[in-house]
């Protein structure tokens, strides 16, 4: 956060934790948020809801939804092609969306910076930044921000987490001479790989690439099935329906990966797991990263892919900072061992790996303040990307790309296509129509049509009328969010589809 244009990065809450797990649990009476709800997961996992990050801006019927959903104990429902968690509320069953309970998160942010300030922040002006994985799409981007409006942040902009790392690496140094640094986050629940030329205050991304759903999370849920099926070996029996043990299998299988950053050998111990059985069971390191195997690789496959997209080797890239938690596992360190000792940097290293997001994003917050000193308003610079390409595909099925991924945002694209039917659900144009998509400095798109030769035009974000809230409903919930306050204590190449809109392509 800043204050007086001192930036402060992360700041401490009253307990002194310079971080807040992004866990929600609600019980009969209250609700907690963060450590709190954390601590209480294994008395009450069926209402303690965690990685929302990978539900906002999602339809349940996502693969990826509905993969998590087999492993979370919590209740999903499908609401309107949305996933939404669903707990056992003060008096009855009740359902929260994904930016709802982002929400709660943030306005627990804002109260510990509210805290940090001893005053509410009331400048209407002020601009909040929120960090996202570079690779969000535009629904998730748009979900995102509007968690920030349910949680009364000021102007929410959205910042890509790897920029946001590389912010903070390049922030107050005075880099003369070009460097090409690629930023490498693995996070708890996703993976962020970007490459950056920075120089003289500006940094400008080339290409980023990201799995949204890949990231420590991963890693437990790999040791889980691991001791699952060892306690199964070894006691002829299943844990799998009771939701307490998963829970306390998970919370130790994290410790575990943890300990196996720093030792070759751990144990896990769970007194009277199921039924009075106690676990006991030894790992090393080797057996932790056999069956995590894949996902090692997934993350090497993006290293790869921002180096082909930006036709670099490894040995043009003058530095890489590792970001994120999970960059502690030995195995991800060595994913970098191609790269020379000089290259894998220590200056936003383990120590500061999970704080670099949060200070970059206080950089950046300070920059687009309209107050802002010029000394940093005018030094420094992000330019940032798109991660997917934007296009129409027609009626007959062929596609034109209007941008493509890795340019530079913002960016307009404009094209003349004819539309063949007259009744046309989202816009009132018809025969040859200038169509434009915006994608604005958040990476969120905006369609536009215009009628040649006339007057008529229409506006719409992208995906509004699938699944994103109308305004009016962002005003329920943020009714319902003061109502229910907190207790103390795919690849490279998405394509908008748009088929409510039956065009011919005719663009050159
Ligand atoms: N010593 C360690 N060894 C391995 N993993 C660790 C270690 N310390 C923390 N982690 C993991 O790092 C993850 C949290 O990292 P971080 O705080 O950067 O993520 P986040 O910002 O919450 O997640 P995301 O970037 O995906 O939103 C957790 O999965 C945690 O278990």
């Amino acid at each position: 956060m800043i204050h007086n244009f001192i930036i402060s990065g992360n700041i401490a809450d009253s307990e002194g934790r310079r971080a807040t797990p992004s866990i929600i649990a609600f019980t009969k009476s209250k609700h907690f948020v963060g450590q709190a709800a954390k601590d209480q997961i294994a008395v009450n996992p069926r209402n303690t809801i965690f990685d929302t990050k990978r539900l906002i801006g999602r339809r349940f019927r996502d693969v990826e939804v509905q993969s998590d959903v087999r492993d979370w104990p919590f209740t999903m429902v499908d609401r309107g092609s949305s996933p939404v968690p669903e707990v056992d509320g003060r008096s009855e069953t009740k359902q929260f969306t994904p930016e709802e309970i982002s929400a709660m998160i943030l306005t627990k942010m804002r109260k510990i910076a509210e805290t940090h300030l001893g005053q509410t922040i009331t400048n209407a002006n002020a601009v909040t930044v929120i960090t996202v994985p570079a690779y969000f799409n535009d629904s998730q981007r748009q979900a995102t921000k509007e968690a920030g409006l349910i949680a009364e942040l000021n102007n929410p902009r959205v910042l890509n987490e790897a920029s946001a790392a590389a912010l903070a690496y390049g922030f107050g140094k005075q880099i003369e001479e070009e460097r090409d640094v690629l930023v490498f986050d693995l996070g708890g629940g996703t993976c962020d790989v970007s490459l950056l030329e920075i120089q003289n205050g500006t940094f400008k991304v080339m290409t980023t690439a990201g799995d949204t759903h890949l990231g420590g999370g991963d890693f437990d849920q790999c040791l889980v099935r691991h001791f699952l099926s060892e306690f199964e070996r070894k006691h002829k029996r299943t844990i799998k329906a009771n939701s307490q043990a998963l829970c306390r299998l998970r919370s130790a299988c994290e410790q575990v990966k943890c300990t196996l950053s720093s030792q070759t050998k751990t144990s896990v111990q769970l007194e009277s797991l199921v039924e009075g059985i106690d676990f006991n069971i030894s790992i090393t390191r080797e057996e932790f990263e056999s069956p995590c195997k894949n996902l090692f690789s997934k993350a090497e496959c993006l290293v790869e892919q921002v180096l082909k997209d930006a036709k670099m080797d490894k040995s043009s890239v003058d530095e890489v900072v590792l970001v994120g938690g999970s960059t502690r596992i030995p195995k991800v360190r060595e994913l970098f061992r191609s790269f020379s000792q000089e290259q894998v940097t220590r200056s936003v290293g383990p120590d500061e790996a999970d704080k670099a997001v949060a200070y970059g994003a206080s950089v950046q917050a300070a920059i687009l303040q309209p107050d802002a000193p010029s000394n940093i308003s005018q030094n420094v610079l992000l330019l940032d990307v798109a991660p997917f390409s934007v296009g129409i595909e027609a009626a007959n099925g062929a596609v034109a790309t209007l941008i493509k991924r890795n340019t530079i945002i913002p960016t307009r694209k404009s094209t003349m296509f004819t539309v063949h039917s007259n009744k046309i659900s989202v816009f009132e144009v018809h025969g040859k129509s200038w169509i434009t998509f915006d994608i604005d400095a958040n990476g969120i798109m905006t369609l536009s049509a215009t009628e040649a030769g006339s007057s008529k035009t229409g506006t719409m974000t992208i995906f509004s009328d699938k699944g994103r809230l109308a305004s009016e409903e962002i005003d329920r919930m943020l009714r319902e969010a003061t109502d229910y306050q907190e207790a103390e204590g795919q690849n490279d190449h998405i394509l908008t589809k748009i088929s409510a809109l039956p065009f011919t392509n005719s663009a050159k």
